[in-house]
C-alpha cells in the first residue's frame, strides 16, 4: 500500500486515508466542479456589451495575461442579436482602443468597474506578463488593461486620482463584490459593484441609453433584454458578470457603519462581461474514460445553467443536444434551486439524477451526495471553497485541490489532487481498482492452495498401509513449507501487479459484494481441486502404478527401505505442488486473460509472457526462490528423511514435468471457457464500443419520454431549467 501512496504522488494524486482507495474502485459517480478542475481556470475576457453602444469582443491570443496580445472588435448589435458563428468567419478589421474610449463615458464608466471592484494585479516585468488575484478578476483587469485602464494606473504613483474607501468582498452567497472608491478630481465617491447577472440586475435602478446623458429608470421589459442577452453569452460557454455603479452621497468617515444592502442598491447597470474559461484539454477525453469505466460524471457548479450546460457539452458530460428533446434537456441540468426545492420524496422519485447543477451552493451538494447514497451510489465529490467541506467529509470519497483548494476543504478530504485535473481522479481510481483486483488476487491464490492441501490430504486419507493406517501423502512440513515460503512470497508479490490492461473498461467493482465474487469462488474451487487431483495422482503413479503399493509400516513416521516408494511418492507430490503453486502465482497476474497472451495488443505473440513475469521482479524472483529451495529439501540427507519426510527422486521428475504441462492446460482451458463465457454475456446484454453514448445516456432519453406529462406541470409554474 504504501509503494502505491508514492507512484500515486507521481500521478498527482496525494492519499490522506488509505481507506478512501478501497473506495475509489468501487466509485459509480463523480461530482466534478467545474471551475479550474474541469477547466483551466484561466478566464479571459471574450465579450462586453454595453447598452449604449454594443458589443464588443476580443480575439485569442494565446497569452491570457497579456493585454496587447488579440483583436478587439465592435458591433452596435447586442449580443442577443448577433449570430456569433457567422461573425467569427467574417473576420472584419480590428479597431484601435484609443479610437473607442474617444468621448465615450459609456464605456468609461463600465472600466472603472471593471478595474477598481476588482483586487487582481496585472503587470509586466521583464517583458512577461503576470497577474495575480482571482481568475475572473485577472480577466477583467486584463480587460481594462487593454484600454490602458489598469487599477494601477489610476490608484498608484502621485497624481493617483482614485483611492479605494471601503471594500465589500465576494461571497458564493451573494455572488456580488463591491468597493467604494473616492475620486480625488472632483472630491465625489462612487460605487462600484460586479457580480452574478441575476442578482446585480435586482440591484440596478437605472441604465443610460445613448440618446440622453441621464440615467433612465430600469423596466422590466429592460431585465428581461439583459436576462435574454447574458443568455445568449452563456450558450458561448461563457461566465456572464453584471457591472453596475453610481455615485455615493453618503458619510464614509466610519466605513463599519456603511451597510451592504445600502450600497449594492439603486445602481446604474453598466454592461455585461463575459469570460471564457476553456476545458482542459485532457477534460473530454477524461470524461469519456469515466463513462467507459462504468462511471457517472455530475458537474456541480456555481455557475449559470448557460454557461455550465455549454461547458459540460464541450467535455461530454452532456451528449451533443441537437434534436434532443426540451424535456430531456430539462431532465439534465437543473439549478440549484429547483433541485432544492424537491423533497427528498421527489428526488428519489426522479428516474435519473441531474448531470448538471448550475447556481449550486455549498448545502446542494450535500443534498446530491445523499441523493446519491440513497440510489445505493458511491460517490466522489470534488470540492475547493471553504464551505465544501460538509460535501467533502458526506461523500464516500471526498477530493479537494491542492493548488486552488482551502485548507479546510483539503482537511475534510480523502485524496488531494496536486494538479486540480479531474483527469488525476481516474489515476485514483485505477489505483483503486489495482489495489482491489490485487488483494483480489492475493486471496484467490492462497484459497486455492488451501483447498488444494486440504482436498489432497482428506482424499489421501484412503492410503492405507496393511494396519489400515492411512499413509499420507503429504507431511506435515511439507504443508508448512508450501504455505509459508514458497507461496507466502509469491502471495506477497502479487500485491505489487501492476493494473491489467482494461482495468477502466469494466464497471465498478461492488464493495457490499467485497473481493468473494461468484467468479472468485468458482476459480478458488476449479484450480484447488484440479491441483489435488494431480497432486494425488503423481502419488498413486508413484507408490501403486510404477510400485507396488505400501509395504512398509509406520511410512509417517521414519525412514524405512520398505517406505521408500511412499517416501519417493511423497517427493512427487511435494514437487508437484510446489511448482503448482508458483505457477498458479503467475496465472493469477491476469483472472481472464491467458499467462501467455496478458496484454491484447502486443505483437511479441511467442515472447510477451516472459516480460510480463519479468515485469514484476518480487514475484518473479520469489517464484525463482520457491523453485531452488526446493532441492535442498530433496537432496540433502537427514533434512530430506527426517525432517521433510521424502527422499530425493530421479524418474520420477518425469511425472512432475508432464503434470506441469497438464495443470498449465488445465487452467488456460478453464480461463479460455470463462472469456468465451464473458464474451457471449457481453454479446447477448448488446454492450460494445460504439454505443457508448447510448450507454450512458440513453436511460435518460428512454426515462423522460415516459415522465413528459409529470414534467410539464411543473414547467407551467414558471420554473424554467435552462435557457
Ligand atoms: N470575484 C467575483 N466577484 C463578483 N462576482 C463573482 C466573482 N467570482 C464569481 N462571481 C460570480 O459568482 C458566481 C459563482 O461563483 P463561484 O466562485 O461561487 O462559482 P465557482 O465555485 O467558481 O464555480 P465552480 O463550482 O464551477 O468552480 C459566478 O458565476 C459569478 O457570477
Ligand atoms: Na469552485
Amino acid at each position: 500500500m504504501a509503494a502505491g501512496t508514492k507512484r500515486m504522488v507521481e500521478r498527482h494524486v496525494i492519499v490522506r486515508n488509505l481507506k478512501s482507495l478501497e473506495a475509489l474502485g468501487a466509485v459509480t459517480d463523480i461530482c466534478s466542479d467545474k471551475t479550474g478542475t474541469l477547466t483551466q481556470g484561466k478566464m479571459v475576457v471574450r465579450r462586453a456589451w454595453i447598452p449604449a453602444k454594443g458589443t464588443y469582443s476580443v480575439g485569442e491570443s494565446n497569452e491570457p495575461f497579456n493585454p496587447t496580445e488579440g483583436d478587439l472588435d465592435f458591433d452596435p448589435k447586442p449580443p442577443r442579436e448577433i449570430n456569433f458563428k457567422e461573425v467569427e468567419k467574417e473576420k472584419r478589421p480590428a479597431v484601435e482602443y484609443a479610437e473607442l474610449l474617444e468621448d465615450n463615458s459609456y464605456l468609461e464608466d463600465y472600466l472603472n468597474v471593471a478595474s477598481l471592484a476588482n483586487l487582481a494585479t496585472v503587470h509586466q516585468s521583464n517583458g512577461e506578463w503576470n497577474a495575480r488575484g482571482d481568475p475572473t478578476e485577472i480577466a477583467m483587469q486584463v480587460f481594462a488593461s487593454r484600454f490602458d485602464w489598469n487599477r494601477k494606473r489610476w490608484t498608484e504613483g502621485d497624481n493617483a486620482s482614485w483611492k479605494q474607501v471601503a471594500e465589500f468582498p465576494f461571497d458564493s452567497d451573494v455572488k456580488k463584490m463591491s468597493v467604494i472608491f473616492h475620486d480625488s478630481r472632483n472630491d465625489q465617491n462612487h460605487v462600484f459593484t460586479k457580480g452574478a447577472v441575476e442578482r446585480v440586475i435586482q440591484s440596478c435602478s437605472h441604465v443610460r441609453f445613448s440618446d440622453s446623458d441621464e440615467p433612465v429608470e430600469v423596466t422590466e421589459d429592460f431585465r428581461n433584454e439583459v436576462l435574454e442577452n447574458m443568455e445568449a453569452l452563456a450558450a458561448l460557454g461563457l461566465r456572464v458578470l453584471a457591472l453596475a455603479g453610481r455615485a455615493w452621497d453618503e458619510p464614509v468617515d466610519v466605513v463599519e457603519d456603511i451597510k451592504r444592502s445600502d450600497v449594492e442598491n439603486d445602481l446604474t447597470f453598466r454592461g455585461l462581461i463575459g469570460l471564457y474559461d476553456p476545458p482542459r484539454l485532457e477534460s473530454a477525453d477524461s470524461v469519456r474514460q469515466c463513462h467507459e469505466a462504468g462511471i457517472s460524471v455530475h458537474m456541480l457548479t456555481g455557475d449559470h445553467p448557460g454557461t455550465a450546460q455549454a461547458i459540460a457539452k464541450e467535455v461530454g458530460i452532456l451528449p451533443n443536444m441537437k434534436g434532443v428533446a426540451k424535456d430531456i434537456a430539462d431532465s439534465m441540468v437543473m439549478t440549484a434551486s429547483q433541485f432544492d426545492k424537491l423533497s427528498e420524496d421527489e428526488i428519489d422519485k426522479l428516474p435519473v439524477l441531474p448531470l448538471v447543477v448550475a447556481r449550486c451552493a455549498p448545502q446542494t451538494k450535500v443534498r446530491m451526495i445523499e441523493a446519491l447514497h440513497r440510489r445505493k451510489c458511491f460517490a466522489a465529490m470534488t470540492g475547493d471553497g471553504v464551505n465544501d467541506s460538509p460535501s467533502l467529509k458526506r461523500a464516500d470519497v471526498g477530493i479537494a485541490m491542492g493548488q486552488a483548494g482551502s485548507d479546510v476543504a483539503k482537511d475534510a478530504s480523502d485524496i488531494v489532487l496536486t494538479d486540480d485535473n479531474f483527469a488525476s481522479i481516474l489515476n485514483a481510481v485505477e489505483e483503486g481498482r489495482r489495489m482491489f483486483d490485487n488483494i483480489q488476487k492475493f486471496i484467490l491464490h492462497l484459497l486455492a492452495e488451501n483447498i488444494a492441501q486440504a482436498c489432497t490430504l482428506l482424499i489421501g486419507l484412503a492410503f492405507k498401509d496393511s494396519n489400515s493406517l492411512s499413509v499420507f501423502p503429504l507431511a506435515p512440513v511439507e504443508i508448512i513449507w508450501v504455505i509459508m515460503i514458497t507461496s507466502g512470497l509469491p502471495d506477497m508479490g502479487l500485491g505489487f501487479e501492476r493494473a491489467t490492461p482494461g482495468i477502466l473498461q469494466r464497471p465498478p467493482q461492488s464493495l457490499k459484494r467485497g473481493v468473494f465474487t461468484l467468479e472468485v469462488l468458482c476459480d478458488m474451487v476449479v484450480y484447488g481441486l484440479w491441483v489435488a487431483a494431480l497432486c494425488l495422482c503423481s502419488f498413486v503413479l508413484v507408490v501403486y502404478v510404477w510400485s507396488d503399493g505400501i509395504q512398509g509400516q509406520n511410512c509417517n513416521e521414519s525412514y524405512s527401505a520398505e517406505c521408500d516408494n511412499v517416501f519417493r511418492g511423497r517427493a512427487t507430490t511435494f514437487a508437484c505442488l510446489t511448482w503448482f503453486a508458483l505457477f498458479l502465482a503467475w496465472e493469477m497476474v491476469d483472472m481472464r486473460r491467458s499467462f501467455f497472451r496478458m496484454q491484447p495488443d502486443s505483437k511479441k505473440y511467442f515472447t510477451q509472457w516472459a516480460i510480463d513475469v519479468w515485469r514484476n521482479q518480487f514475484l518473479f524472483w520469489s517464484i525463482i526462490a520457491g523453485f531452488i529451495t526446493i532441492f535442498p529439501t530433496l537432496y540433502i540427507p537427514v533434512i530430506n528423511t527426517v525432517v521433510f519426510k521424502h527422499t530425493g527422486i530421479s524418474w520420477e521428475w518425469g511425472i512432475v514435468f508432464v503434470e506441469t504441462f497438464l495443470f498449465f492446460a488445465g487452467v488456460e482451458a478453464w480461463k479460455w471457457g470463462k472469456r468465451v463465457f464473458f464474451r457471449r454475456r457481453a454479446a447477448k446484454m448488446g454492450e460494445s464500443k460504439d454505443d457508448l453514448e447510448a450507454k450512458v445516456f440513453g436511460k435518460y432519453m428512454t426515462m423522460s419520454r415516459e415522465v413528459t406529462t409529470s414534467r410539464e406541470d411543473s414547467e407551467k409554474d414558471g420554473e424554467k431549467v435552462s435557457q
